[in-house]
Order: structure tokens, then C-alpha cells, then sequence
């Protein structure tokens, strides 16, 4: 299992201090939607730079002009970048395509998403997605093992899950292993975030 760790809600300085405190568990950084859309490309450059060893992913969320901001973000140095599964199947076709081209990959994020979306993704060939229960339907349920049952028959689809995962909810996961944990507020909300990121690499290290 990767540890990705999703930076959202956060500033710049916030970002670079936590990062600087929980690099060393982590494996993925999250570079989140709401960061972009306050620093842009300018940040994912800056996050490249500072951690070469790292895999960044862009939290794009694209969903229209996919081959222009699937270009944008690996180009800045992403090595992943995010599309929108209710997206129509020429943007996720278009964001293949760019991803291909650039050397890098799309993860393709279920929220929302009807179960049915996903025989049609691996159809188009995606061969990573995010089974992610968004911030606000938090308020409902956190992700859980049962989320994973319609990715089941799709052995050839990469699962990242995120929504309210935490060092204690990550062991609920070790059955349905998924490729990537992606945990956010429970580190960067954390009083002590390095803290918070060693519990978590130590659930899924165990
Ligand atoms: O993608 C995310 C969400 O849509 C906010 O932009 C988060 O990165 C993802 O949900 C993980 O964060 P937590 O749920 O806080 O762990």
C-alpha cells in the first residue's frame, strides 16, 4: 500500500511545513484542488523540485479539456494527475492519450460515480482510479471495505481509496489492500502532524 498524503484547505507555508515534518512516511503527494486553484502550476513545480524522489499527483479534477490541463500538470512535474469519472468518455479518452504522450498516468476519481462507470473506464482503459467519498458526504460515511465490492471483478484497475481515512480506519482496509491509501485531514489537521503521518505508515506497514 502507498501512502499518499493530500494537502487541501492548506497554504503555501502550510504545505511546505508539513511536508517538511511527514516526507519521510509518505511515498505520494497530493498536491489538493483547492491548493491548485489558489497557487497553480507555480506550486506543483516547487513541490517537483523540492521532492524528485517522491510521486506527486496533481488533484486536477478535471472533467472538460483534458488534454490541455492533463498536459498542464505533468508538464509542471505531476506524475499523475486526476480526471473526473462522470466526465464524458472522450475526456477520459483525450486524458489518456495526453497522459501517455507526457509519460504519465491518470487516476480517475469515482465520486459520485454510479458502480456501472466502472466497466466502462476499464473499457476505455483506465487502470487507476480513487474510490473517494468527498468532504462533504463525510458528514455520512467515511470509505469502507464494502466500497471496494464493484471494483472486484476489474483485477486489471489500480485502487486508490480517500475519504476520512485515518490511522485506525487504514487497518480496516488491510483486507481489500488497496495500491494507495490517500489520507488528508487526519495528518494535516493533526496538532502534530509527523506524529499523525507515523501512526498511519505504521498501520500500513503492519
Ligand atoms: O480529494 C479530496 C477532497 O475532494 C478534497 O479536495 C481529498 O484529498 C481526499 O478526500 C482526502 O482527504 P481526507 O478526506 O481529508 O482524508
Amino acid at each position: 500500500m502507498n501512502f499518499q498524503l493530500a494537502l487541501d484547505r492548506l497554504s503555501r507555508e502550510e504545505c511546505r511545513h508539513i511536508l517538511n515534518e511527514t516526507a519521510h512516511y509518505i511515498d505520494w503527494i497530493e498536491i489538493g484542488t483547492g491548493v491548485i486553484k489558489e497557487y497553480g502550476m507555480a506550486f506543483v513545480k516547487e513541490i517537483r523540485t523540492a521532492y524528485p524522489d517522491k510521486t506527486i499527483v496533481a488533484d486536477m479534477k478535471t472533467c472538460d479539456a483534458a488534454e490541455h490541463e492533463t498536459k498542464q500538470a505533468l508538464q509542471a512535474g505531476a506524475d499523475i494527475t486526476t480526471v473526473m469519472a462522470f466526465s464524458h468518455n472522450q475526456t477520459i479518452q483525450k486524458a489518456l492519450e495526453a497522459a501517455e504522450k507526457e509519460g504519465g498516468e491518470i487516476m480517475v476519481d469515482l465520486l459520485n460515480a454510479p458502480p456501472e462507470r466502472i466497466a466502462e473506464l476499464d473499457e476505455l482503459g483506465v487502470t487507476l482510479v480513487s474510490l473517494h467519498i468527498g468532504k462533504d458526504q463525510q458528514a455520512e460515511k467515511m470509505v469502507g471495505s464494502d466500497d471496494f465490492i464493484p471494483l472486484q471483478p476489474f483485477p486489471g484497475i489500480k485502487v486508490a481509496a480517500a475519504g476520512g481515512i485515518n490511522a485506525e480506519s487504514v487497518k480496516n482496509l488491510r483486507e481489500v489492500n488497496p495500491y494507495t491509501v490517500i489520507v488528508g485531514s487526519a495528518v494535516t489537521k493533526a496538532h502534530n502532524p509527523s506524529e499523525a503521518a507515523r501512526a498511519v505508515r505504521e498501520a500500513i506497514d503492519k
